[in-house]
Formats: C-alpha cells, structure tokens, sequence
C-alpha cells in the first residue's frame, strides 16, 4: 500500500493561519492538476464525522492548539494512498506545523521537493480570519483562539521554514491580497515555482 507513493512528488504548503494557503493551493490545482490535502480539511471532516476520535480533536482544535502528530500524519497518508493512482503530486497544506512533524513525514513517507511559504503580515492574517469567522462556522475563527493560533505559529511552525531553508528548497510567495494586486515581482517568483512543478 504505502509502495504506492514511494515516489511521489510532494510539496509542502506552509503559512500562517489566514496567510491563504488554501487560496494559493487552489490555483496551482487548477493549473497543474496536483492534489490538495488540507490537514485541517481532513481533521474537520474527521470531528464531522461524529466520530469519538473526532471529539476529541475538535477539542484540540478549538483551543487553537496541535492535534498529535500520529494522528494528523496517518490521516495524510491514508488520503495520499487513496489518490495516489491519479495523482500527479501532492500539495501538503498545513503541515508541516513544527519541524517534528517534518521529520517524521520523511521517514514514513518521503522528502519534499519544495515548500511553499505563504507570507502574510500578522494584521493581515487577524482581519481575514475574524471576517472568516463571520460566516465559516469554524470553532477556532473567533478573536481570542486566533491569537493563540498566530503565537504558536511564530514558536513552532516558523522554525520549519529555517529548517527547509538550509535545503534550498523554500519559494516565498507573498500576497497580501490573494486574487488581485499580484506584483510584478510576486508574478515572476511564482512564475519560477511553477516551473519546479511541472
Ligand atoms: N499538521 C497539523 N498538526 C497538528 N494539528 C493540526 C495540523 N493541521 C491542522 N491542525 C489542527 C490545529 C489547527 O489549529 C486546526 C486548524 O488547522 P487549519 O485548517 O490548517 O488552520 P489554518 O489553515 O487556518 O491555519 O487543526
Ligand atoms: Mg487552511
């Protein structure tokens, strides 16, 4: 079973919480056809599921806080296995969230080709999750659960980009405003990742 994506291409999408991740993942599908797997995603649809195990997740989760690494990595796997015979690549969104869990991705699966840093200023990222919030239904989009998300971004997840930095194998992308306002520069970086994927 794991044989099935031995080899295959994985690119890891890091940022922080309302960085737009999910936003960036889409367009590169659209034009490349990888496959999106939202850790997030995946947890919610777990907690949606009514499952026990998914109770005890949405508590984690609604406290802003990591849910265990085994949990969060057999999750992707599963999802991996599931597409791996349709799949061109894969976009890991959301993981990984410190460099533990980076560590363990490599052993149990494989290395990232690429990973793509979603850069976005901390006020930009409090706006778009309290406007999120608004209208998401998400447990962890309220003002004070934000603040703990974006701390434990900075303590844990930042060291993740310094980790895969040292590789060569970072691409920063940065856009403030996800669909417009797109810079010549951001244009050409993006232009450079895109021809890594392919
Ligand atoms: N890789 C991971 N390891 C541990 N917990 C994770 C995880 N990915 C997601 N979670 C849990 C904790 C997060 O606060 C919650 C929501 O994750 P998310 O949807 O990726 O948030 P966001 O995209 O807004 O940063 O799910
Ligand atoms: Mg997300």
């Amino acid at each position: 079973m794991a044989d099935k994506i031995k080899d295959a291409k994985i690119i890891f999408v890091v940022g922080g919480p309302g960085s737009g991740k999910g936003t960036q993942c889409e367009k590169v599908v659209a034009k490349y056809g990888y496959t999106h797997l939202s850790s997030g995603d995946l947890l919610r649809a777990e907690v949606a599921s009514g499952s026990e195990r998914g109770k005890t997740l949405q508590a984690i989760m609604q406290k802003g806080e990591l849910v265990p690494l085994d949990t969060v990595l057999d999750m992707i796997k599963d999802a991996m296995i599931a597409k791996a015979d349709v799949s061109k690549g894969f976009l890991i969104d959301g993981y990984p969230r410190e460099v533990k869990q980076g560590e363990e991705f490599e052993k149990k699966i494989g290395a990232p080709s690429l990973l793509l840093y979603i850069d976005a200023k901390p006020e930009t990222m409090v706006k778009r999750l309290v406007k999120r919030g608004e209208t998401s239904g998400r447990a962890d989009d309220n003002e004070e659960t934000i603040k703990k998300r974006l701390d434990l971004y900075y303590k844990a997840t930042e060291p993740v980009i310094a980790f895969y930095s040292g590789r060569g194998i970072v691409r920063k992308v940065r856009l403030e405003s996800p669909l417009t306002g797109c810079s010549q520069e951001i244009r050409r970086e993006g232009m450079f990742v895109m021809k890594e994927m392919s």
